[in-house]
């Protein structure tokens, strides 16, 4: 059994198979090549991850546009204004602008016109003779009308002062002095130009202008608004708006990301890779080569578009600075979507996951944009804390560069000014490069945690490793986990206590324990020996759940496999029956690794599947076909058998032609290139089987493989499995019990976790068999003269005690029971002397089937379970099927057999009900299987029922 390290590297050599960083780089390639064909064919999100890189760009030009048109309507109105001072008889409208007219002035400058000017003077300098400016402050303009009130010279409200400096036929000349305080003590704006100053000069003017015109009621108005100058706007649109269209568009892939890894975990396609010898390194590493890849072309997307659409924004800063920023952004995201990937194990989450961080995101960079905690106002703590949501360091990188390209002669930053503050009168507490470090910083935190929480969370199957598994020397060595490497790791002294699985007490099994147990006492190498399993035991441990508001529930640990002892051979195929629940899959997958042994080992060509490198090398000579498909539907069958030759390190010329070669094999050419998604239940079983053989594999593990498959593809497949049998051990695992009987060298029916039976298929007939099968054929004579039949009937009631299994007007069987063994020669003696006077034209003999085998095994090992846990009531009914029983009980038909001998058959669960009358109806059935025969509804039958109460009539 002891194979030596030799032993495998010269199967390596035979096959060329490629190992180290060869084989690291080819499964690198392959897996590559399959993400690459899952994007493609995934076009909706691959057309949506890149095009939204345009369509957000877009959206982000679409608000720019309409804040500029905006802007245009503003100036519109200002190239209708007309700025030279305009005579016109009224201003009935005027948006922002004074119009001043009061009879005040008629006081003030009346008189003849020529006096008007010294009137003006006079008065003026008479009401506002140098006066200091009062040091009370008062109220200014809330009104034209106070101008004009103000202008009449009340002193109370004098803000201000005319001083006329000088006066002449060729010159006037006058200062205005006003008041600059912005607000007045009442609260009236007194904006110094607009509220004195300048209605203040408007008036003086059309003063002078009237005198001048001669004209005392010259209509004089001013009408003044702000400029419109949408030329200085200094809001960047990319700048302020951007962080949230461009997130949202980073979000797309983020989703994607998540999903696509999420996939591969749910349907458990990374388990299968692993299965096959992928490394785990090769895994993560073709995904952050993608999507970097992704994450590359959609950055260059975002700022070709935003060239394209003339943004100032991407025109005028430094292409590098701006691709690093959408880059890196994207890059970062790749990595927190790996770490978020590891807590989600189903796909339809990281839909919500994906929105989720985007509404945070959304609500954060806002409040980034206002300007928490990028200044020097708040405490570095903040900044960092803030910093670790990459959306957040987003934010402020595109408002950095946003305000550096505010205007058109803005420059933007340059790529040496990536070191430097965007805008040295801010308060600067962050560059360009401090950004970026920051998303490369926090990248590879996300990746290191992306790892660490992939290892040490529950995977699929529950398996994780120890918080602090990275501490172990096992670990960073890649040696042995549970078990020195220089020792025998199937050692009995570390065999479990609960060892013996032949608590059925059967002979064989307790035989094949005692022959695994000797040879590893003894160093006994066996060199026909592939597996040898030693008291391998899974327990899946209990759990607590809560049980509504107030109550928990707890599931108790629970033994999957109990204790199991095996030498299964090369060259054979060694085959496990059971119901359903038996641990057959379980322990498929303990022996691949899948789920670790929660004590006991096995030795697969003398590796033990407790160790890490015992069990990297068993990976490299194993084939697996799971209990249910796992294949990627948008990957032809070809593609699959490429991807999975390559990851056990075929060298390239095999992996095309032994792919090829598998698929003619499983009748699978034709479909080789059409997607696995559109292939039918059978095709996919076949490939699946196909996937399992591929790499020439030293052990392969069958779990059901032919579920779901024609009579005439399952044949097909038996012959391929047969063929395959060649050079390998294959261990199968089916409910086909005529499955089991073809192809089976050894059998072994196992249920509750343990063997119950161990053998090949005539042992285990003639071991367990309910006794001979008798068919009896009749002449075509008496098939339209069935008046034989009743003697025949006879024949054997009275010789044998039997009535007929089964029976119609061609043949009918009996099954001999096993005690009346001694009879049969007689009795075979006496019907051949009679068989023409009985019509019978043909007997046939055989063992009872495999299948009577497996249902009296599993209702044995049923009735035991029933016993143990005492779930159960005996009661026997001899007449018919109406009698009393407590309601709500539940039954379990032991025997639908009629004969005392024969107190066996098919084990049924039906489920009674009693009816108003307290008659009994049956409601359902379930079990392992319908009955064979319908159950009588009435009549003078023997049922041994036995009676299971609710729990909650026990309680
Ligand atoms: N991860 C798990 N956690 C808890 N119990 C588990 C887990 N996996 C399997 N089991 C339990 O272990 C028992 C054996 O399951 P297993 O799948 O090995 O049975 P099986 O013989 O392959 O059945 P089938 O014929 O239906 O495939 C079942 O009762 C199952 O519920």
């Amino acid at each position: 059994m002891e194979r030596s390290e030799a032993d495998l590297s010269s199967d390596d050599a035979t096959h060329e198979r490629r190992t180290g960083i060869s084989l690291f780089i080819q499964q690198f390639r392959a897996l590559l090549r399959k993400n690459m064909l899952l994007s493609l064919r995934n076009k909706r999100a691959t057309a949506l991850q890149l095009a939204s890189s345009f369509f957000f760009i877009f959206l982000i030009f679409a608000v720019d546009q309409a804040i500029k048109a905006r802007q245009r309507t503003d100036t519109t109105y200002k190239n209708t204004f007309n700025p030279q001072p305009t005579i016109v008889p009224s201003i009935p409208t005027c948006e922002t602008g004074y119009y001043i007219k009061s009879p005040c002035y008629d006081f003030l400058w009346s008189g003849n016109s020529s006096a008007r000017i010294s009137s003006i003077v006079t008065n003026i300098m008479n009401r506002n003779p140098g006066r200091p400016i009062p040091s009370a402050k008062v109220l200014g303009f809330a009104t034209t009308d106070d101008v004009d009130r103000w202008l009449s010279g009340n002193p109370m409200r004098c803000t201000g002062a005319i001083h006329l400096q000088e006066r002449g036929p060729s010159v006037i000349a006058y200062g205005l002095q006003t008041n600059s305080t912005s607000k007045s003590k009442r609260g009236v704006y007194e904006d110094p130009n607009f509220a004195f100053q300048i209605p203040l000069q408007a008036a003086v003017e059309r003063e002078i202008t009237r005198f001048i015109a001669g004209d005392s009621n010259l209509p004089w108005s001013v009408a003044f608004t702000e400029y419109a100058h949408p030329a200085i706007s200094t809001v960047s649109t990319v700048g302020k708006i951007g962080p949230t269209f461009l997130l949202a568009a980073a979000m797309f892939g983020f989703v994607i990301q998540i999903s696509n890894i999420v996939i591969e975990k749910e349907l458990k396609l990374r388990q299968a890779m692993s299965t096959m010898g992928l490394y785990d390194s090769v895994y993560w590493l073709t995904w952050l080569t993608w999507e970097v890849l992704v994450a590359l072309i959609s950055s260059l997307l975002l700022v070709l578009f935003g060239m394209i659409f003339q943004f100032y924004f991407f025109l005028h800063n430094n292409f590098g600075v701006l691709f690093f920023m959408f880059f890196l952004f994207q890059f970062n995201m790749v990595g927190f979507a790996f770490l978020l990937s590891t807590f989600v194990n189903k796909s339809s989450s990281a839909t919500t996951i994906g929105f989720f961080i985007f509404i945070i995101g959304f609500v954060t960079q806002l409040v980034t944009t206002f300007g928490f905690p990028y200044s020097k106002s708040f405490s570095k703590i903040y900044r960092i804390i803030w910093s670790f949501f990459p959306p957040n360091l987003f934010a402020i990188g595109l408002n950095y560069l946003g305000d550096a390209t505010a205007t058109k002669q803005d420059k933007g930053i340059s790529w040496s000014g990536r070191t430097k503050c965007s805008n040295a009168d801010q308060d600067c507490v962050l560059t360009m490069a401090g950004i970026f470090h920051w998303f490369v910083a926090t990248f590879v935190l996300w990746l290191l945690l992306a790892i660490y929480l992939d290892n040490v969370l529950p995977d699929i199957n529950g398996v994780r490793k120890p918080w602090l598994y990275f501490l172990k020397a096992s670990y960073w060595s890649g040696k042995s986990t549970n078990y020195s490497e220089g020792g025998n790791p199937c050692c009995l002294s570390s065999l479990p206590q609960i060892s013996s699985g032949n608590v059925a007490g059967d002979d064989d099994v307790a035989a094949e324990e005692e022959s695994v147990k000797q040879q590893q006492a003894n160093h006994i190498g066996n060199p026909n020996l592939a597996v040898q399993v030693c008291g391998l035991v899974k327990t899946f441990p209990g759990s607590t759940h809560r049980a509504g508001c107030c109550n928990t529930k707890r599931i108790p640990p629970y033994h999957a496999v109990k204790g199991l002892w095996l030498n299964i051979e090369k060259d054979k195929l060694f085959c496990l029956l059971g119901p359903n629940g038996a641990g057959k899959t379980t322990i498929i997958n303990c022996l691949t690794g899948i789920v670790p042994t929660t004590a006991g080992d096995a030795l697969v060509y003398g590796d033990s599947i407790r160790s890490t490198t015992g069990m990297t090398r068993i990976r490299k000579h194993m084939g697996v076909c799971p209990q249910f498909d796992i294949l990627w539907d948008a990957l032809s069958g070809l593609e699959h058998l490429l991807l999975f030759a390559s990851i056990k390190g075929l060298p390239p010329v095999k992996v095309y032609n032994d792919s090829v070669e598998l698929l003619s094999q499983v009748k699978l050419s034709d479909a080789a290139t059409v997607r696995s998604g559109s292939y039918s239940g059978g095709m996919k079983r076949r490939l699946s089987v196909a996937i399992a053989l591929i790499g020439d594999p030293k052990i392969v593990y069958l779990d059901e493989p032919t579920t779901g498959m024609d009579p005439v593809t399952r044949r097909h497949v038996w012959d391929i499995i047969e063929n395959a049998k060649r050079g390998r051990a294959i261990i199968l695992t089916t409910h086909s019990m005529e499955e089991a009987d073809i192809l089976g060298d050894r059998i072994a029916i196992m249920a509750k976790g343990m063997l119950q039976c161990i053998g090949t298929s005539i042992h285990l007939k003639s071991k367990f068999g309910t006794g001979y099968l008798v068919t009896i054929n009749l002449h075509k004579a008496e098939i339209t003269s069935p008046l034989k039949t009743p003697d025949i009937k006879l024949f054997f009631r009275e010789n044998l005690g039997i009535e007929p299994k089964e029976e119609n007007k061609a043949y009918l069987t009996f099954i001999i029971p096993r005690q009346r063994e001694h009879l049969l020669a007689d009795f075979f003696t006496k019907l051949q002397s009679r068989q023409s006077e009985l019509g019978i034209s043909d007997i046939q003999l055989s063992l009872t089937t495999l299948e009577e085998v497996f249902l009296n095994i599993a209702r044995k090992a049923k009735l035991e379970t029933a016993a143990a846990e005492g779930r159960f009531e005996s009661l026997v009914v001899t007449s018919d099927l109406t009698f009393q029983v407590p309601i709500g009980a539940e039954y379990v038909v032991v025997s639908d057999s009629i004969t005392e001998e024969n107190p066996g058959g098919l084990i049924v669960e039906v489920y009674w009900q009693q009816d108003d009358t307290g008659a009994l109806c049956i409601s359902g059935y379930s079990g392992p299987k319908p009955p064979s025969q319908p159950l009588p509804e009435s009549g003078a039958v023997m049922l041994k029922l036995t009676s299971r109460r609710s729990r909650s009539q026990r309680q």
